[in-house]
């Protein structure tokens, strides 16, 4: 496995700027995350890293190699895209093999056998593996194109949304197979998602892009606790940070505009007075939807919690984030 770097990369599509001087390192062994909405740049990170694209300015460096000129598979890298792509004439087990049969692998057949069976075991197709590729169904799919990357030891592994088509019971199972496979094999992994569970439970770092630029690196912890703007503040969380008008409460500094609060950020009890407009009991904790002079607030309270919609609650901030005019972070 391999330490991937770019430095200053730059993707055009024709006058639109895809990628702006993005400069980032993926350490060897990490699971970085790439966050941001539809748009932001993500695909195309993967695509230029992968040798699908080629950027128009910047290096990119695999194991300290440069990348410049290279094929994907002179890169060896190993790519799982939303949509599955599968051989659909060939089995799920020779799909499987596929890539193990390379030439320049010259894998002994033992070796391939180990392989395709521990790989179908984790993603829990061990059952059809003598079936047609055109006879399983989405998510199946699905999981054999993940094992097709899985079976080989590229230099990096680069997923763009792959488990988004899969129910959630699947997700959540390959979710924690695909984290101790990187954890355990040391493998580097770029991985994109919209998911904000996958982000906060597999990355070792997460990367915030906002219209093709790289805007915050760190482990999800930094990012969920030191936001460097609202924008980054609002990819990681779930409820969603409250962001409201900086003098909703006293005490904002100078220049704030905003005040952001994660729901679990909002103290119960004392303070100002808010009225709950509803109770959403999740089982593990209870939501509150507070209305608090015109702004709608969400917060999470005790699970067994009594409040009930029309009660009145005292809020205060426990570790408010205060941002400025543009939505960057004050200190
Ligand atoms: N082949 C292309 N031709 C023209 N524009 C493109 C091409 N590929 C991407 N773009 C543009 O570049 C920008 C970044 O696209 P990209 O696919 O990287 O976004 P993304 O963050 O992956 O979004 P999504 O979450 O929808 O996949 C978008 O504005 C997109 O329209």
């Amino acid at each position: 496995m391999a330490e991937v770097v770019l430095q200053n990369v730059t993707k055009r599509f024709s006058d639109h700027v895809a990628l702006d001087d993005v400069s980032m390192t993926v350490p060897d062994g990490s699971f970085v995350v790439l966050l941001g909405p539809t748009g932001a740049g993500k695909t195309t990170t993967l695509r230029m890293i992968s040798g699908l694209d080629q950027p128009d300015g910047g290096e990119i460096f695999i194991g300290g190699m440069p990348m410049r000129g290279l094929t994907p598979a002179q890169r060896n890298v190993a790519m799982v895209f939303q949509q599955y792509s599968l051989y659909p004439h060939l089995t799920v087990r020779e799909n499987l093999e596929f890539p193990l049969k390379s030439p320049l692998l010259s894998t002994p057949r033992a070796e391939i056998d180990r392989k395709v069976k521990a790989i179908a075991e984790v993603l829990q197709i061990a059952h059809k593996l003598e079936n047609k590729a055109t006879a399983l169904s989405g998510g199946e799919m699905q999981r054999v194109s993940i094992g097709r990357a899985l079976v080989r030891s590229p230099q990096i592994y680069l997923m763009d949304e792959p488990l988004s088509s899969l129910d959630a019971k699947l997700r959540a199972d390959l979710r924690i197979e695909l984290k101790s496979i990187q954890a355990g094999s040391g493998a580097t992994l770029l991985y994109v998602t919209h998911d904000q569970i996958e982000a906060m439970t597999m990355a070792t770092h997460v990367g915030v892009l906002q219209q093709g630029r790289l805007v915050q690196f760190g482990s999800p912890r930094e990012v969920y606790e030191n936001p460097v703007s609202i924008y980054a503040a609002a990819r990681l969380g779930l409820p969603r940070i409250n962001i409201l008008p900086a003098d909703i409460f006293a005490g904002a500094p100078p220049r704030a505009r905003n005040i952001g609060l994660r729901p679990e950020h909002i103290r119960q009890g004392s303070g100002e007075e808010s009225l709950v407009t509803r109770v959403e009991h999740l089982g593990d904790q209870t939501r509150l939807h507070l209305s608090f002079r015109n702004h709608q607030i969400v917060t999470v309270t005790d699970a067994h919690t009594a409040l009930r919609s029309g009660d009145i609650v005292k809020i205060e901030p426990n570790k408010p984030l205060y941002f400025d005019a543009e939505g960057m972070r004050l200190a």
